[in-house]
């Protein structure tokens, strides 16, 4: 019979006593549930001076953000754990530590990271972290890379897809971004003065197929163990420092979707700049988070590209060339993945504080329809946009 029961916040310091790793654990003596995401508990442990020194994170076994009415696997915890730390192995200094994990209780203990920001509210307030966009680029490298055929032995590849299998977690995102955008359903969530903007989505046949054709590919490519659901909400940045969390969502797909989100994020955060910042200040910010996405390809690419050559085992991935040509697939999916990305933001269930928190109603408004232009645009022409400066031209033209 399953032990799990949801915590309290004294269950919550009781299980980090005890699994918390800390040398002096009758320290810990209080908790507060802190959780702002969509799906789950979280707790951060205080000491008797009342410093966070650990996080306790609890899967609910339904969907935090909609109630019981949606129930959904516990099982979210062990792959969210394991993902993280099969990733740390790989990139220890932009993973966050998991110390202990209990698939019963659905239940992780990992290292608090209070001392650092979620990156997407630094973007909103236009906090510049100069290293972040090269450190993203340089975890993905790293676990995306030692993650794939490139360097996996084949049979440790296939025992990882197994181990990695998500269906429950896969299900959502592939309705949430494939779907629920294109065809009229209770989940969607859009003012009605964006009626017109989404029923064109419905409409367009051409933009379908090119869906069609995303969704195939995160159904069947399996190439890396990705984080699944990197956006700058599952990112910890302080200065000089940056931090994954979040992983649940992790299986063995497409390494585009990843580079995609990621990037999505990104342009989110440009379409909503000037609702915060105002038309004039957003520009240079606009300019800076082009300047992000330049690096974070960049760094991810070149990273990946020097893996290859260094440590691909298989003899025929090892082949001069292969590596590039693979990575210009990677690209063109995650333009595709990006355009999803920034259109379900806008049209679907989950939505981000960067346009959301935009008070002016007219000015939420437009930048949520620029984000749909933009999303739709990207998935239509992702097959001709060559290189990340075409891309940053194509942002700039539909601005
Ligand atoms: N390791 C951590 N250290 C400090 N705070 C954390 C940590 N992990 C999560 N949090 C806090 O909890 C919030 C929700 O965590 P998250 O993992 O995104 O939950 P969910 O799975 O529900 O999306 C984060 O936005 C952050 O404020
Ligand atoms: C019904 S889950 C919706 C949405 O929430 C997840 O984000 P997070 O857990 O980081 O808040 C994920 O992006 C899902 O698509």
């Amino acid at each position: 019979m399953s032990q799990y029961r949801t915590f309290s916040a004294r269950d919550a310091v009781a299980y980090a006593q005890q699994f918390g790793g800390l040398d002096n654990p009758s320290e810990l003596v209080d908790a507060q549930e802190v959780g702002d995401g969509n799906l789950n508990l979280v707790f951060k442990i205080f000491d008797t001076q009342g410093v966070s020194r650990i996080i306790v994170k609890q899967a609910l076994p339904y969907v935090r953000c909609v109630g019981e009415s949606w129930p959904l696997t516990l099982d979210r915890a062990r792959l969210e754990a394991q993902t993280l730390v099969e990733h740390y192995q790989h990139s220890p200094q932009h993973t966050v530590k998991i110390h202990h994990f209990d698939p019963q209780l659905a239940v992780m203990v990992m290292e608090d990271l209070s001392d650092h920001k979620i990156w997407r509210g630094e973007l909103i307030n236009n906090v510049f972290y100069p290293h972040a966009a090269a450190q993203l680029g340089e975890y993905l490298a790293q676990v995306l890379f030692h993650t794939s055929d490139f360097y996996l032995h084949p049979h440790d590849k296939k025992a990882q897809v197994a181990q990695f299998i998500n269906p429950e977690m896969c299900e959502i995102t592939e309705d949430l971004f494939f779907n629920d955008p294109y065809q009229i359903h209770e989940r969607n969530n859009y003012p009605a003065e964006l009626e017109a903007d989404v029923a064109a989505l419905r409409d367009d046949t051409q933009l379908k197929l090119a869906v069609a054709a995303l969704k195939h590919r995160f159904f069947s490519h399996a190439e890396a163990l990705l984080h699944g659901d990197i956006h700058s909400g599952s990112i910890f940045v302080a200065e000089g420092r940056l931090k994954a969390i979040d992983a649940e969502f992790g299986y063995f797909g497409p390494i585009g979707f990843d580079i995609g989100t990621a990037i999505g994020n990104l342009l989110l955060n440009y379409c909503g700049l000037p609702g915060h910042l105002g038309i004039r200040d957003a520009a240079s910010a606009r300019e800076q988070r082009l300047s992000d996405i330049q690096t974070l390809w960049s760094t991810f690419a070149e990273r990946f590209q020097a893996l290859a050559s260094e440590k691909t085992r298989d003899a025929a991935l090892a082949q001069p060339g292969y590596a590039s040509a693979f990575l210009k697939k990677v690209w063109c999916d995650a333009i595709g993945f990006c355009g999803t990305e920034l259109i379900r933001r806008s049209v679907g269930l989950s939505h981000v504080a960067d346009i959301d928190t935009i008070k002016d109603e007219a000015m939420r408004h437009a930048c949520l329809r620029h984000a749909i232009t933009l999303g739709k645009a990207l998935i239509l022409i992702a097959g001709r946009i060559e290189n990340v400066d075409e891309l940053i031209a194509r942002v700039r033209q539909y601005s």
